[in-house]
């Protein structure tokens, strides 16, 4: 139960409705009790008539009136049991709601590492599946418990007080129907944990075919992601087959049960009646309360395996809710930027892959500067990038905006006054206008279609039938590389903050419509601070100034015409672009 501690500040949040819920439940089960000393009534009654001992009339009257109390306490039985599930269920469907919403907003404060450690079929998983096995804990659960007690608390007392005998006999195999079940459960939750962690398995691994389906397809591995996913699917089925089989067990041994128990008291009630000691009634009477013994009985074990398979849930739920980003937000606001950005002697080392993806960096970046990121691939550009926007913290070194170390500025407001457009120009699956909203919720029109101008991506929006309100496929599969990429840098410019920093993010479109965007980035990150990776030398050569990265270590600075005239990597590349272009 230590896990499940964490729902306390929930029932603590609704107690009010749970207390409710709670008298509502044993109201419910007091009028249930009405029934059988009634129907012993009924059948008195009527061997009191066969015997002579009461007229016909005060017999039927008599009849009348215990049936309308039978009827009346069913009614109000079952109109407390639909409110019983009004508050309880209602209280765990709240319970579930904000459980969900408290994992998503924990999920989101996490950082990068977090999710590259986890994948997301399993993150998927714990806040739907285990939130649905936790929550029949806080609902049926809790419901069921306490009808159980209450049945248990009235019932049993009752028996013993009207024959105690007969109460013994009765309630004899109820306990062996206890352990039963309770057993049946424990191997029941043992299976139904490896089922639930089979579904996880199973998500993760179909999350992925969908979501690179196209590489499937291209590379015609169809097939082999079918009999893939045969043997996850087989090896899911044994597991599945392996539940229902004791599963199956649950039943048959109730009923089996319930059966011994009502044998139990015809037989040893029959012997008591024919020596005199209790009317045919009471026997009628147990029946009823030994078949409304039996559930709750039966459901002991039940509740025992619902609460243990919640109790494995919140420990996978808690596991992830434990665990803090690594990056230690700060406290000053970054408000009025200049964009003065500094890297002191900055390395980089991913702790994955362990991989030093930079060595050592220092440079600076004036206010309102443009600067180029140049070099081969996996020189550590895009790190350069991640790390002015807090994605991870340098591994030693420092970097300043503003001249004060980035770590201490509030990581909202820090990522509030950046642009940024990464390398694989992400777009949700929601209109166009939406997408590129998502720079200022609050853009007009006009805004908009301005900057989806300066990306030179209006003329393709406005060649789709929807225009604006195109709704894109999952992951923008409807638009082209470049076009999203365009749209990508839209909604980098309808935010327009102080700093931009662009990744890559015009390496999906020609030459001439590089030029054409590269002139509007011009006029609209004037006064702005500016980091472009690229590896044209067509977008780097009018910037203030460039970085050329290799191996993680920056190995030349300067401008364009500085560096054309020392022999090294820029120059090189210049020569080689500048030769393709030709040819
Ligand atoms: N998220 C990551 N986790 C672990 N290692 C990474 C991660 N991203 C990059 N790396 C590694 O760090 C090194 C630098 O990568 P980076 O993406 O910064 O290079 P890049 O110069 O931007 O490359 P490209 O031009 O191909 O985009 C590479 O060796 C890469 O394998």
């Amino acid at each position: 139960m230590k896990e499940l501690r964490h729902l306390n500040k929930y029932f603590k949040k609704y107690w009010l409705k749970l207390l409710i819920g709670i008298i509502i439940t044993v109201i419910a089960r007091i009028f249930q009790l009405v029934m059988p000393s009634y129907v012993n009534k009924i059948i008195t009654a009527v061997e009191q008539f066969i015997n002579s001992e009461i007229a016909k009339t005060e017999a039927k009257s008599l009849l009348m009136d215990y049936i309308l109390i039978i009827v009346g306490a069913a009614l109000l039985s079952g109109f407390f049991t639909f409110l019983m599930r009004q508050t309880i269920i209602y209280v765990s469907r709240y319970i579930e709601y904000d459980l969900k919403n408290e994992i998503f907003a924990h999920y989101q404060t996490l950082s990068l590492n977090f999710y590259k450690k986890n994948r997301t079929g399993d993150l998927m998983n714990r806040i739907s599946e285990d939130v649905n096995q936790v929550r029949m804990y806080v609902g049926p659960a809790i419901m069921y418990g306490i009808q159980t007690l209450t049945l248990f608390a009235c019932l049993v007392p009752l028996m013993f007080i009207k024959a105690p005998t007969l109460a013994a006999y009765t309630l004899l195999p109820l306990p062996i129907l206890s352990i039963l079940i309770y057993k049946i459960s424990k191997v029941i939750h043992k299976r139904s944990t490896i089922v639930q962690q089979y579904l996880s398995t199973l998500s993760t691994f179909t999350q992925e075919v969908f979501s690179g389906v196209s590489v499937i397809k291209a590379y015609t591995l169809e097939a082999q992601t079918n009999s893939e996913l045969k043997v996850l699917a087989s090896d899911g089925k044994e597991k599945s087959m392996s539940l229902a089989r004791v599963n199956a067990w649950f039943f048959p041994l109730m009923i089996l049960l319930i059966g011994i128990s009502n044998i139990l008291v015809i037989y040893i009630g029959g012997r008591q009646y024919l020596r005199g000691d209790i009317g045919v009634g009471l026997i009628a009477e147990f029946i009823l309360y030994v078949n409304m013994l039996t559930w709750p009985v039966a459901i002991v074990g039940w509740l025992t395996s619902i609460v243990q398979t919640a109790e494995a849930s919140q420990k996978r739920i808690n596991e992830f809710l434990g665990q803090q980003s690594e990056l230690v937000n700060g406290t000053v606001e970054l408000t009025d930027v200049e964009g003065k950005i500094e890297f002191k002697n900055v390395s980089f080392t991913y702790e994955d892959t362990e991989i030093n993806a930079l060595k050592n960096i220092s440079f600076t970046i004036n206010p309102g500067e443009t600067t180029a990121i140049l070099g081969k691939t996996g020189s550590g550009k895009s790190t350069v990038l991640d790390l002015v926007t807090r994605l991870y913290d340098v591994s030693s070194g420092e970097i300043t905006i503003d001249n004060k170390p980035i770590g201490d500025y509030e990581i909202t407001s820090l990522r509030q006054a950046i642009g940024a457009v990464p390398q694989d120009a992400f777009l949700f699956s929601d209109s166009i206008k939406n997408n590129i909203k998502f720079g200022k919720e609050d853009a007009t029109e006009e805004e908009i279609v301005a900057k989806a101008k300066d990306a030179v991506v209006h003329e393709n929006i406005m060649g789709f039938s929807k225009k604006y309100d195109t709704i894109l496929g999952e992951r923008g599969i409807t638009l082209s590389g470049g076009q999203k990429q365009r749209v990508s840098i839209a909604r980098a410019l309808l935010k327009n903050p102080k700093i931009y920093l662009f990744d890559d993010c015009l390496s999906a479109v020609d030459t001439e419509t590089e030029e054409d965007i590269l002139n509007n980035l011009k006029k609209a990150s004037k006064e702005k601070t500016t980091l472009i990776v690229s590896h044209r030398v067509s977008s780097a050569k009018n910037a203030d100034k460039i970085l050329v990265l290799e191996d993680g270590q920056l190995i030349q600075e300067g401008t364009h015409e500085e560096l054309n005239t020392i022999e090294g990597y820029y120059k090189e590349l210049y020569k080689n672009q500048l030769s393709d272009k030709e040819n």
